[in-house]
């Protein structure tokens, strides 16, 4: 690949000399050179090659990995025919959606490859009524896994903790970057190349905030053009406000960026976290995939329309109001209806914040006075989550307190309490407070992308109509808005 990478790596694994030496797998590890100013860690120069002493892996058919394009651009715009038929191992396949095969992906007497066609669950957000056709992804990576290249930013989180004197979890630097350089399944030629970056500080993600999110973007701006994906791996506490975080910081986005965790720590022989970062890595190699998502157990869900739902379960993320984009089960899926579509404009990054932010449920009987407290300055959002369709009590007072902090600037977004179904301004007599107030609907949007929204908006600083009509327009695939015309807000 003519790629030219932005920032050096921490280690990186690296398949591409296999073809010539398929006996030996070459690990390329790194030395420490020099701290680099971007991302506040140090720069590492890839210049010791190591032979590893691991048993050679089964390469795939030369064929596949030297005809195939290299980069996404050129993935994109070329028709998989390319591929000599016959060239594909067994446990390929891929059939379009007519049920045809295109002669590129020749299935040999597989029954687990092909197209999977599922019901979209039982959620179907309005204006997706019917069933949604999922593509076996997994067949297609397979032809594609190793002419990509993908760029690992690792933030710290429980996959690479291990345990202190007292038991607890704390991130345990290099641990995590030198167990994935060990494992077996980044050595295969399956792999994308991969390059991880692993920061100088690794953090419980209690400790990730819009900085964090900020420096993440900055370092996917500084390498968007030299790979074809991006993997962050990040703690489950907050990856959702993160991922959203992400989504809307990046605009434009036409790469794949799964971000991604576990509920159990690498360090245990029984694990969630090595599957997670593998099918990630898979994930981020698809030329569909053109947003941010979070990859957790076996969903793909989009990453501004996720929660973090158990504490105990590895199936830890969920997505209410928005079915998964792809699903991991004896087929890899994605299902390309849901899917954003190619962005039209220039890739670009806004890293403004304001935190000035807080969310608060409306209780039964709630005092004006509790409110009027909570929402003074510097309060620039408030995140009020209403009775079911966007209802609230019909005390006068509580919506003088808040039309007051409306009119001096303070925005309103308001959410519901019930996990699924959107609010809807105007149904009840109950909910006529909350509009006249200043509210302005997030419809079905999360709390956690609610905040992401609101932070990188407000960090703007917009004419205050404009951000009233960012907030209230989807932006990002965060909400479903009802709205016939397909007007799209400038500015985001
Ligand atoms: N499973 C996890 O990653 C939880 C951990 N406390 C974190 O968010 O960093």
């Amino acid at each position: 690949m003519s790629k030219k990478r932005a920032s050096p790596p921490k280690f990186k694994v690296d398949q591409t000399d296999d073809t010539d030496k398929p006996q030996q797998n070459a690990v390329r590890t790194a030395t420490p050179r020099k701290q680099n100013p971007l991302t506040n860690t140090k720069e590492i120069e890839p210049d010791l090659i190591r032979q590893t002493s691991m048993p050679p892996l089964t390469p795939p058919p030369t064929s596949i990995t030297n005809q195939l394009p290299t980069s996404s651009a050129s993935h994109r715009s070329q028709s998989v025919s390319t591929v000599p038929e016959g060239s594909l191992s067994p446990q390929n396949g891929h059939v379009s959606d007519d049920g045809t095969v295109p002669s590129a992906y020749v299935r040999k007497g597989s029954s687990l490859a092909g197209v999977v066609r599922e019901k979209a669950p039982f959620l179907h957000p309005p204006g997706h009524q019917g069933s949604f056709n999922s593509e076996n992804f997994g067949g297609e990576y397979s032809t594609l896994g190793s002419t990509r290249s993908i760029y690992v930013i690792y933030t710290g989180g429980t996959l690479g903790m291990t345990y202190g004197a007292d038991g607890s979890l704390r991130p345990e630097p290099h641990f995590l970057t030198q167990k994935i350089q060990s494992l077996p399944e980044f050595r295969s030629h399956q792999m994308p190349q991969i390059v991880i970056n692993e920061w100088d500080v690794i953090k419980d993600s209690s400790d990730m905030g819009f900085q964090e999110a900020a420096k993440l973007a900055e370092e996917i701006q500084a390498n968007y053009d030299s790979y074809d994906g991006f993997v962050v791996l990040h703690g489950t506490d907050t990856m959702a406000y993160t991922a959203s975080t992400l989504s809307f910081m990046l605009e434009n986005l036409g790469k794949p960026v799964i971000v991604t965790g576990s509920s159990i720590p690498l360090c245990e022989i029984y694990n969630d976290a090595r599957r997670n970062v593998i099918v990630s890595f898979m994930y981020a190699s698809s030329s569909d995939l053109c947003e941010v998502c979070v990859f957790f157990n076996n969903v793909l869900l989009r990453g501004n329309r996720c929660s973090k739902v158990s504490v105990r379960e590895l199936n830890a993320f969920w997505s209410n109001n928005f079915p998964p984009l792809g699903k991991l089960g004896v087929h890899m899926t994605l299902t390309k209806d849901l899917l954003r579509e190619p962005p039209k404009g220039h890739f670009k990054v806004h890293k403004e914040f304001d935190e000035n932010i807080i969310q608060f449920n409306l209780l039964p009987g709630i005092k004006a006075g509790l409110v009027h407290n909570m929402i003074q300055p510097p309060v620039k959002g408030i995140i009020m989550h209403t009775f079911g369709a966007g209802n609230g009590p019909s005390d006068p007072s509580l919506w003088e307190v808040l039309k007051k902090a409306s009119d001096r600037g303070v925005y309103i977004y308001i959410l519901t309490q019930c996990i699924r179904g959107y609010v809807t301004f105007g149904e009840y007599a109950a909910g006529q407070g909350v509009s006249a107030c200043g509210g302005i609907s997030g419809y079905d949007i999360t709390v956690e992308s609610a905040f992401a929204k609101m932070g990188c908006i407000l960090g703007r600083n917009l004419p205050s109509d404009v951000t009233r009509e960012l907030l209230a327009s989807d932006l990002r695939g965060e909400m479903t808005v009802d709205i016939s015309s397909d007007h799209v807000p400038m500015g985001l």
